[in-house]
């Protein structure tokens, strides 16, 4: 037999009625192989179908009610158990709901006793038969929770134990008691105090419900004179599992319930391991429970192996019954493959002491090998010459009857190795079965399904499913398809302006991929657009007296307004803020109006470009090149390509780059800074770096540099008309901030009176002013541009203008801040600033403080406070800037 496959073999019982219960026909045995149970989706159906739903299952062996223990053990554990003297190793487990009999099957009443006491008589028969020595041990644990408990200690001396792997790859309990026992009387005692460590609790479907798999191992050692002196042992492994459990019925508490999770836990990975085994997977999942890791050999090993399927009579337990009836008839596709075991001295290598040396135990002095195969630490995967050999011989496999019968023989197994006889099943039918080591990461992969196993389990027990537990229940591709769906709806809605719905959408798509960024992006504008849209509809229904909306766009419009882009967004986001008075009061006239001014606007392009300034030349080269109205000829650079921005009211030349400035329409800009504040480092880390500025961003922030500069430069500019030969503006920066505290520039103009800064403007001009004064500086650029072409650049350039920094700030930076503080005191009570303020680390008291103050003393006095809120004051300029663009 050595060399081919043993199905597990699966003997059904069921159990009487118990007296609460009430009997009828659901489940009967219909003959010595066939059990019938009734379709639990249908019990008006003929009970004599066939093949709907349960139909008939064919068995090794079915047993009625009536059926005593005395026969099954006699028909099919007693020649199991005498494999045990030919150095096998043998596993009888029961399996089945709770209240199946599985307890009683197994271990039975002193009246009426189960297998383990009928096997350990049959042992010790068996010793007293033979003239051999036989060393007989048993060891008793309980997996209880997923942890390992020696049964035959007391259970407060005894802590869980661990699970590991021998020299030869076997698994064993490490610290686990192995008890000598001389005759059945002292394994009788011994098993008795032992049962009673066990952990039993009353459910609603058991009094005497068994809470943890416990697993009795018998070894039978001896020296055998014929084979020279030889060791061989066999074990047999009785184990009782407990029952599945279907919390609905048994009503546990939480003590039970965790338990109960525990123990359903394990049989899903017992299923699981069928499931792999039958299927010929890659991986066998054995080590996703204890359980299954320790019946590994007896599952698809190189163990005989039997399974009773217990099973509950009555209407009642259909459902399980189906379910059980299901699961064994996929366990007898399970292969084993049997071998001998003899027991070899092993010795201790260097890598075991420096191991022990690290604190690890000494593997024992003995090792269980497959016969003949000698003690070789060889690693699982690495194939063996036996291996191959054994393939090439095995034949196909003997049909059911042979293989029942090989059940019912010692079985006599002339040596080979584990591995060969594992080998051996590779073409020999399917499905076949190979044991494979997991690829890496597989376990961890497996823990996770298993967790989240254990969490929908969980959420089950308590009865409080919730979403997540829900969604973790897809797979990731259902998810990403759910995912995709309701982006589809997203995006309809938000084409059909139902911002609100298409929100809940997206962020129902995101809930299923949650690693996608961008629409986490997305669904930030989506709320920022509708936050807007409500503001809009409040400030148009609460607007202040003789304050209107200027740049509020038709709620339609806003809706409809479906591009992506931050340009626009960011338009929207403060556009709302730019308070104007005298403006027609409907949104369709406030927009004439606007077109009307824009109509009237000169543009600024082709003659004043904006573009990045040339390089600067090595040192020698002055640091700033002469602005020459926006061209890039005195670079002396090949002109690179332009890129257009902002409609083609600026451009911004690739590779162009000087000093960190931007030369516009004659003014030479810091792209950075605005206002004295650094705003985009990815732009400028572009920008050092000399890479062409690709990105949208980037192009916009250029963009809003060149609005900010034409602010600049009309509020710079003096109402009336200036002399021409000065166009070398530079914005404020913080390198030319000037401290001096003198009144005149550094190129001799005169500076407004201090007490006048921020006086001035708006209120002197008003926003109108400052508009009809930018209008008037562009003509003038436009003018001075068109005069100046096709002259050769001016050399040196003048001096920029200087300002003061702080409570010192020129004045256009006063107006400016006037302008920011006016538009922060509209949005003030708004959740979007509190959150910038929030940011900036303006608490909520200093923000109402700060509105008071203003409201009060008006905002002027807070300049020097909001300067010190770059970020959030550039967030305001810039949504007031791109008003003007
Ligand atoms: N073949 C049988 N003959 C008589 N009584 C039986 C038989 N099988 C089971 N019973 C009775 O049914 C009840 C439940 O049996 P048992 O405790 O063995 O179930 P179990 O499957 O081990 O349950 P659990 O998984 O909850 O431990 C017990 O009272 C037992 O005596």
């Amino acid at each position: 037999m050595s060399g081919s496959g043993h199905k597990i073999k699966v003997v059904c019982r069921v159990r009487p009625f118990l007296k609460t219960e009430t009997p009828d026909e659901s489940v009967s045995v219909e003959s010595d192989r066939v059990l019938r149970a009734t379709n639990p989706r249908d019990s008006t159906k003929d009970t004599r179908f066939k093949q709907v739903s349960l139909g008939l299952q064919r068995f090794d062996a079915c047993y009625g009610p009536t059926v005593g223990q005395d026969v099954i053990y006699k028909n099919d554990v007693r020649p199991l158990v005498e494999t045990v003297f030919s150095g096998m190793s043998a596993t009888v487990f029961c399996y089945g709901v709770t209240g199946a009999g599985k307890t009683h099957t197994i271990q039975g009443t002193e009246a009426d006793p189960g297998i383990i006491p009928r096997a350990l008589e049959q042992i010790f028969r068996h010793q007293a038969r033979d003239a051999v020595d036989y060393d007989i041990r048993v060891s008793y644990f309980e997996i209880y929770k997923e942890a390992v408990f020696d049964l035959l200690k007391p259970r407060e001396a005894t802590a869980a134990l661990p699970i590991r792997e021998d020299a030869s790859r076997r698994i064993f309990v490490a610290g686990l008691s192995e008890k000598k026992v001389a005759s059945y009387e002292q394994f009788a005692g011994l098993y008795q105090r032992a049962c009673g460590n066990r952990r039993t609790a009353s459910t609603k479907l058991n009094n005497h419900s068994s809470r943890s798999h416990a697993i009795l191992t018998v070894s039978v050692q001896w020296k055998d004179d014929i084979s020279a002196g030889k060791m061989w042992r066999g074990k047999l492994h009785l184990i009782d599992l407990a029952g599945s459990e279907d919390n609905r019925r048994t009503e546990n508490g939480r003590d039970r319930m965790a338990e109960s999770s525990a123990i359903n836990r394990s049989l899903f990975v017992l299923g699981q391991v069928v499931e792999a085994l039958n299927t010929g997977a890659t991986r066998i999942p054995y080590r996703d429970s204890k359980m299954t890791r320790i019946l590994q050999d007896s599952l698809g090993g190189d163990s005989l192996g039997m399974m009773i399927v217990n099973v509950s009579p009555g209407e009642g337990f259909l459902q399980d019954t189906h379910n059980t009836l299901g699961f064994a008839t996929r366990s007898r596709e399970v292969v084993n493959k049997p071998v001998a075991h003899e027991v070899v001295e092993q010795r201790w290598t260097a890598a075991d002491r420096l191991q022990h040396h690290r604190g690890a135990a000494l593997p024992a002095r003995t090792a269980v090998v497959p016969a003949g195969a000698g003690l070789k630490r060889r690693r699982s995967d690495e194939p063996s010459s036996t291996a191959t050999a054994a393939a090439a011989a095995a034949g196909p496999l003997a049909d059911e009857e042979q293989r029942h019968q090989a059940h019912s023989q010692p079985v006599s197994v002339s040596g080979g190795d584990r591995q060969a006889a594992r080998r051996s099943a590779a073409g020999v039918r399917q499905p076949q079965f190979q044991i494979q080591r997991p690829p890496a990461g597989a376990d961890l992969a497996s823990n996770a399904i298993m967790e989240r196993v254990l969490r929908i389990e969980k959420q089950l027990s308590s009865k409080s499913l919730d979403a997540d537990v829900v969604l973790d229940l897809f797979t990731p591709a259902t998810k990403l398809k759910t995912s995709r769906g309701w982006l589809k709806h997203a995006r309809e809605l938000e084409q059909k302006g139902d911002l609100e719905r298409a929100l809940a959408h997206y962020e129902e798509a995101l809930r299923y991929a949650p690693e996608l960024n961008k629409l986490e992006a997305h669904i930030a504008k989506v709320r920022a657009r509708i936050r807007r849209q409500k503001r809009r509809s409040s400030i148009a229904s609460h607007g202040q007296a003789g304050v209107r909306v200027a740049d509020q766009k038709p709620a339609a419009s806003d809706d409809n307004d479906n591009d992506n882009d931050d340009d626009d967004d960011d338009e929207e986001d403060v556009g709302h803020l730019w308070m104007r008075d005298g403006l027609a009061e409907s949104p369709g006239a406030e927009k004439a109006e606007r077109r009307r001014k824009r109509a009237a606007m000169p543009k600024l392009k082709p003659a004043a470009p904006f573009k990045l300034a040339p390089r600067a030349a090595p040192k020698a080269a002055p640091a700033r090149p002469a602005a020459n109205g926006g061209s890039t000829e005195n670079s002396g650079e090949k002109p690179a390509k332009r890129r257009r921005v902002l409609g083609g009211v600026a451009s911004v030349t690739e590779g162009s780059v000087h000093d960190r400035r931007i030369s516009f329409g004659g003014a030479q800009l810091n792209p950075f800074v605005v206002n004295g504040s650094a705003f985009d480092s990815d732009l400028q880390r572009r920008l050092e770096q000399r890479r062409p500025i690709a990105s949208t961003p980037a192009r916009r922030l250029v963009a809003k540099s060149a609005a900010a500069a034409r602010l600049h430069q009309s509020l710079a500019e003096p109402p009336t008309p200036v002399d021409r030969s000065d166009r070398d503006f530079v914005p404020p920066s913080d390198d030319d901030d000037d401290d001096d505290g003198d009144d005149a520039s550094d190129d001799g103009r005169p500076r407004p009176p201090k007490k006048q800064q921020g006086r001035r403007l708006p209120g002197a001009l008003g926003v109108r002013g400052l508009v009809e004064q930018r209008r008037r500086a562009e003509e003038d650029a436009a003018a001075a541009a068109t005069a100046t072409a096709g002259r050769p650049p001016k050399s040196p350039p003048p001096p920029p203008p200087r300002r003061s920094s702080g409570a010192e700030a020129p004045l256009e930076l006063a107006a400016f801040n006037e302008i920011c503080i006016a538009s922060a005191l509209q949005m003030i009570n708004s959740a979007e600033v509190k959150k910038i303020m929030k940011l900036q680390g303006i608490g909520k008291r200093r923000a109402e403080q700060i509105q008071e103050s203003v409201q009060a003393d008006g905002p002027l006095k807070h300049v020097s406070e909001l300067q010190t809120r770059l970020h959030f004051k550039n967030k305001l300029v810039m949504g007031i800037l791109s008003t003007f663009a």
